[in-house]
């Protein structure tokens, strides 16, 4: 069962929930990252690339993961010193992943020069601009109180967008309307927390706001990872 065939039968749909959803594909064997996200393509148009991910399958995998039709999301949670993030953010940029993720607590030059780093590898390859994500608090932490200064930090520094949990969603588009939203820590009612601190449900993270969720572990952990990505989007259709 694919979005098409449930949702609409007679017309193939351009656009629909699924717009707004990215898988994690937080595994460390490139097989099965590759044939989960061949599974799960009717449902998402991004596919995340992780630390564990990258460090087992390395760069290639954003190439793979493009040819399936994926946007990348490339999340290595950049954080050193400027030269150095801005060298990493240069090669990224220039595999052509569409989302990089740098931590917004090494401070506006670092989160610069990782922005400039990423615009100019894409550039020197003819590749569309990609997006440097700032993540502000992580969604483990309880404790949010340094979302305004690492806000601060992403606008000042020129990120595109943030990557914030739900319930921050309100002072992220008060403080930067412009902002594109990604939220992690999804959770459908009645699903296990994991270690994620601050969730919310598919539907009251788009409420809020969010741009594009960030679906890991109630899909990919899941018996059938097709069934459960499907009743996301049918929660949010
Ligand atoms: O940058 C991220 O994607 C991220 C930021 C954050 O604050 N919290 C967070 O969970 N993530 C990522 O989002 C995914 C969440 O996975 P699940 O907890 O399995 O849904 C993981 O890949 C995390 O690395």
């Amino acid at each position: 069962m694919t979005p098409t065939d449930d949702l609409f039968a007679d017309e193939v749909p351009e656009h629909g929930p699924w717009d707004h959803l990215a898988i994690a594909l937080d595994v460390d064997d490139v097989v099965v990252a590759l044939r989960l996200a061949t599974e799960l393509q009717p449902w998402f148009r991004v596919a995340k690339v992780g630390l564990e991910l990258f460090s087992s399958a390395g760069p290639e995998v954003i190439g793979s993961l493009h040819d399936l039709g994926y946007d990348v999301f490339c999340d290595l949670k950049l954080h050193d010193i400027p030269t150095t993030v801005g060298k990493a953010a240069r090669v990224i940029g220039s595999l052509g992943a569409s989302y990089l993720t740098v931590h917004t607590a090494g401070g506006v030059d670092m989160v610069r020069a990782g922005n400039e780093g990423l615009l100019e590898g894409a550039a020197n390859a003819g590749l569309t601009a990609p997006s440097l994500l700032g993540v502000t608090v992580l969604t483990s932490d309880p404790d949010a109180s340094q979302l305004r200064p690492r806000l601060d930090v992403a606008l000042e520094a020129g990120c595109e967008g943030v990557v914030c949990a739900a319930t921050d969603l309100a002072e992220v588009l008060e403080v930067g309307p412009e902002l594109v939203t990604v939220v992690p820590g999804i959770r459908p009612e009645g699903t296990s927390t994991d270690d994620q601190a601050r969730v919310a449900t598919p539907r009251a993270a788009i409420e809020a706001g969010a741009d594009l969720l960030v679906i890991g572990r109630v899909v990919t952990a899941a018996d059938d990872p097709a069934a459960a990505a499907a009743a996301i989007v049918e929660s949010l259709s």
